[in-house]
């Protein structure tokens, strides 16, 4: 049988085995001899012993994999963004987008509390450069439909700065969650920087997203290590231009002739979006040789 691995807890894997239920798996010895660590995320080959009881046979390929949190073949990352209460800064956005695009994820950009303020500029933004991007409100409903049909079928993790609403908008998706909004005691409780924890669950409709604890904050870590040259390529309305640069290995920061320059400043690349792809090409450039993997 095949199925997808959607908690792991004290040795045992569950697995949404579809019809058959959840079946608490155990992994065949030969994982450990490999040095294979099935992952939240993972699809899977299992054979069921008894009921609820399986053993995991094999783990399919994946498509991606991600440590901080650990999980595996995450299709979409959905930043949840706001445009009031907290104003999100774009590079927070622009930050995660990098890393899904590293990793054959697909970004989605959604901008909640649309009651407060329709985040016009941030809508645009995303928008011109080729991301989907929603306008929802948690608190109206408005939107959430569309937020609904751009999760069917996939598995997809929420992320977002603090506040902006992740909670709300995975109530507003399937009443049955209800996970505490906005609470300080919660906030507290979930210890960010202790427990690295992460869940998927299967909405009503099919779609399977992950519970925010681990996500609420997207560990930079994986993407500071990558190599600088490496960063033009995951912002992808750059694209167009990379080839047309005076110089070869340009590095589109400040080089005369550098056609990536040239279309921030006709208005084509939006200058918030070329901003952020400075900052983290910087921060890429401070990590040693011998830190890289
Ligand atoms: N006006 C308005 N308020 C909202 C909306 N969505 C969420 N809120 C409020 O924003 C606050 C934060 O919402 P949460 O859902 O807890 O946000 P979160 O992103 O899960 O927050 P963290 O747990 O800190 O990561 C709460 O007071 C919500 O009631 C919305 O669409 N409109
Ligand atoms: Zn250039």
């Amino acid at each position: 049988m095949e199925g997808i691995i959607l908690k792991a807890l004290s040795g045992f894997y569950y697995v949404d085995g579809g019809e058959a239920g959840l079946i608490a798996c155990r992994g065949r010895g030969k994982f450990r001899h490999q040095h294979i660590t099935p992952l939240v995320g993972d699809r899977v080959r299992f054979t069921q012993l008894e009921a609820e009881k399986g053993i995991l046979e094999e783990i399919l390929p994946r498509k991606n994999q991600f440590q901080r949190p650990a999980v595996a073949n995450i299709d979409q990352l959905v930043i949840i963004a706001s445009g009031a209460i907290p104003i999100t800064d774009p590079f927070l956005i622009d930050r995660v987008i990098s890393i899904a695009e590293g990793r054959n994820c697909e970004p989605i950009v959604c901008i909640n509390k649309c009651d407060l303020d329709d985040a016009e500029e941030l809508f645009q933004t995303y928008r011109r450069c080729g991301f989907r991007t929603l306008r929802v409100s948690a608190e109206t409903g408005d939107g959430i439909p569309d937020l609904d049909r751009a999760i069917a079928g996939k598995i997809s993790a929420f992320t977002g700065n603090s506040g902006v609403g992740k909670s709300s908008i995975l109530n507003a998706l399937e009443p049955n969650f209800q996970l505490q909004v906005g609470e300080i005691s919660d906030k507290l409780g979930r210890g960010r920087h202790t427990t690295r924890h992460v869940e998927l669950f299967r909405l009503r409709s099919g779609a399977i997203v992950a519970d925010t604890p681990g996500f609420s904050s997207f560990d930079t870590e994986e993407n500071e290590l990558r190599r600088p040259e490496e960063l033009q390529y995951t912002f992808r309305e750059f694209a167009p231009y990379l080839d047309q640069c005076r110089y070869v290995g340009c590095s589109h920061v400040k080089e005369k002739g550098c056609a990536v320059l040239a279309a921030v400043k006709e208005g084509a690349i939006p200058a918030s979006r070329h901003a952020s792809y400075v900052r983290l090409y910087e921060q890429a450039k401070e990590v040693p040789e011998w830190e890289r993997k």
